[in-house]
């Protein structure tokens, strides 16, 4: 792998932490796996090099290319993970000294949300506060103080949070469970409160290495330090000018403060973009130069013939359909640009629709990216809850879902009945199986409980694909989707979603394994290779990051829209954080980059982006 002379030093150091401050385009991860190969090849064991990685699916890129490098095996590189799974693997080795007992379940997006709008309903909060509290939740744990946070943020409107996280925590507890944030917190509690742990890891690993660290949130940083031991072989990499995910607790200031931390540590620069053409890593540098407070670095390119273009529409439909015919023209009949090449990027979900409805009429093939997660289907969540309910007999979230899923008339009401039947120490799934076989129901429901409870019996120690065969065999399953779905069309894309989820599912030997993989993706961050990625990607700028096209259209660059109105309303850090998306966005585009916004958005006024003004000004 060949290495520019600024990639190869930032490589070669050792002896101190160091920091390597990265532009966009700048091969980051080139670097990085360099620089895991050479700790090897000077002697470091690979299996205590800890690499922590943004999300599951860089980390497996990352032992691709590294097994190709040193020619070692995959296990070689069992510490290349994302913090929440390095976490997971710790919190499961020592479950007990954390509270736990083995093995532990890891609460899934959709069990969190059943939780919290249980909890709702039993204080009397409205349910569509539900996503508001679990994100109150996820930051005060990712604070890395969820007490001192609630300290300073008591409540949200009139609902007190604090009372609702205890309740929350008190039922994940009973249920042996830790949701995603947990599996941080705990295991950052678990590493500060036993010196022998932490003494142990500390030991352990020889060279930690992080990637993308400026998302690195105060937890985060927390078990770094934990983790870190006397020989302080720290290695980060990143680009605070891409730090985007504020909103949501990663703060910025770790990798700013890092001279500032270890004194000794060296800094390293990458600013040669290999990706773009000059002008636009110019008029991106031009932007971010908006911003205050921030690393320096001198961007630049050699590969020149860039063109950045801005328009502007009436309306948004005019918008959609000129960027139909320009990808159109991009791609002469396929002689030109290829769609797969050609992205659209916007700040919000919903910009989508308009694209997707033109695109059909235009014929232009296209993927819609960071759409509902896979795991978040509804026939993907059935399957995976009688996986969970049969794991996990204390998962009363995944008993309830698939106690009358297909129906069979263990409805609401009937729910109720069982849960009454619950002790402090019994699930929903124990209280069922007492009422079997107490024979108290009657004998229909008796029936179809008792079979409910034979197919979770029978899975339990079956491998993963196969537990989902027997499932859909014996729930009828395919029978039940055809009457639920309104269309055909819409029953085949579920079915092939089926079949995928067993597909992928075959490579895992037993049900915990499968069920913490599934668990541990979160798909708001760009793990969706399962999706068509043929045609136009559609897509928002965060699931744009880290990715590359030939040619970029950034739409709706209007005030309000982008940045974002809620982010105007919160002040000027949540502005300059929408400043480094702009230049996310930008730097995504190797040739074409187009920027277009438009005078009346969903039939409202609208007003261009302060960012265009800015980008203008360097154009000019
Ligand atoms: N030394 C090099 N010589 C030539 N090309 C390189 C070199 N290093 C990286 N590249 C190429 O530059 C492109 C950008 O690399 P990469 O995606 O790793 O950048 P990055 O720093 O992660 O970017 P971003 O943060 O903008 O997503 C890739 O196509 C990569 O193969």
């Amino acid at each position: 792998m060949q290495l520019s002379e600024q990639q190869q030093n930032a490589v070669n150091h050792t002896g101190s932490p160091a920091l390597v401050v990265a532009g966009a385009g700048s091969g980051k991860t080139r670097t990085l796996t360099a620089k895991f190969s050479h700790l090897v090849n000077i002697g470091h064991d690979p299996k205590r090099i800890l690499a922590i990685t943004f999300t599951n699916k860089a980390a497996e890129e990352m032992k691709s290319r590294l097994i190709e490098m040193t020619g070692l095996k995959n296990h070689a590189f069992e510490w290349v993970r994302t913090y929440h799974s390095a976490c997971l693997m710790i919190l499961k080795q020592h479950c007990e000294k954390a509270g736990y007992k083995s093995p532990i379940q890891v609460f899934s997006v959709y069990s969190q949300g059943k939780l919290v709008k249980e909890l709702c309903v039993k204080n009397n909060v409205e349910k569509k506060n539900a996503n508001k509290i679990l994100s109150a939740i996820s930051r005060a744990k990712n604070f890395g103080n969820p007490e001192k946070y609630f300290d300073l943020k008591p409540g949200l409107f009139s609902i007190n949070i604090k009372d609702l996280y205890d309740q929350y925590e008190e039922r994940l507890k009973e249920m042996n469970s830790v949701d995603f944030d947990n599996i941080l917190l705990k295991a950052r509690d678990l590493l500060r409160d036993h010196t022998q742990i932490r003494d142990y890891y500390r030991k352990y690993f020889s060279y930690i290495l992080v990637d993308e660290y400026q998302d690195t949130n105060n937890l985060q940083e927390d078990l770094t330090n934990l983790l870190l031991g006397e020989h302080r072989n720290l290695f980060c990499v990143g680009d605070d000018w891409q730090a985007v995910y504020g909103f949501r607790g990663s703060n910025v200031n770790h990798f700013i403060g890092f001279p500032e931390k270890y004194k000794d540590a060296k800094i390293f620069r990458l600013e040669e973009n290999y990706r773009s053409a000059n002008e636009i890593v110019q008029a991106a540098n031009d932007l971010i130069d908006h911003n205050p407070d921030k690393m320096e670095k001198k961007c630049f390119s050699q590969k020149k013939g860039g063109v950045i273009e801005i328009y502007d529409f009436i309306s948004d439909s005019r918008e959609a359909e000129w960027v139909a015919k320009r990808i159109k023209g991009l791609n002469r009949q396929g002689q030109g640009i290829g769609f797969d090449n050609i992205a659209v990027v916007y700040r919000t979900k919903f910009c989508s629709l308009l694209f997707e409805k033109i695109f059909r009429s235009y014929r232009i093939p296209y993927s819609l990216k960071g759409a509902q997660g896979f795991f978040e289907r509804m026939e993907v969540l059935d399957i995976n809850s009688y996986l969970s309910a049969a794991f996990f007999p204390g998962d009363d979230v995944s008993f309830e879902r698939i106690v009358n899923t297909p129906k069979r008339g263990i409805g609401p009401a009937m729910i109720k009945k069982i849960a009454a039947m619950r002790t402090e120490t019994t699930s929903l799934q124990d209280a069922a199986r007492i009422m079997v076989k107490d024979r108290v129901l009657t004998k229909k429901i008796h029936e179809n409980l008792s079979m409910v409870l034979e197919i979770l019996d029978e899975i339990v120690d079956l491998a993963p694909a196969r537990a989902m065969e027997v499932v859909l065999e014996k729930t009828d399953y395919f029978e039940y989707l055809k009457k639920k779905v309104k269309t055909t069309a819409e029953f085949v894309s579920k079915k092939e979603n089926i079949e995928q989820l067993i597909y992928t599912a075959r490579s895992k030997n037993d049900l915990l394994e499968y069920l913490e993989d599934a668990a541990l993706i979160r798909e708001d961050k760009e793990d969706d290779d399962d999706q068509d990625s043929s045609g136009v990607s559609l897509l928002t700028i965060h699931s744009a990051k880290g990715l590359e096209y030939d040619t970029v259209f950034i739409v709706g660059c209007e005030e309000r829209l982008f940045p974002h109105w809620r982010s105007i309303d919160a002040g000027d850090n949540a502005v300059f954080e929408e400043r480094r998306l702009m230049y996310v966005a930008m730097t995504r585009a190797e040739r074409f980059l187009y920027l277009t916004h438009t005078s009346y958005r969903k039939g409202e006024f609208a007003r261009r982006s302060r960012f265009i003004d800015q980008i203008q000004e360097c154009l000019s």
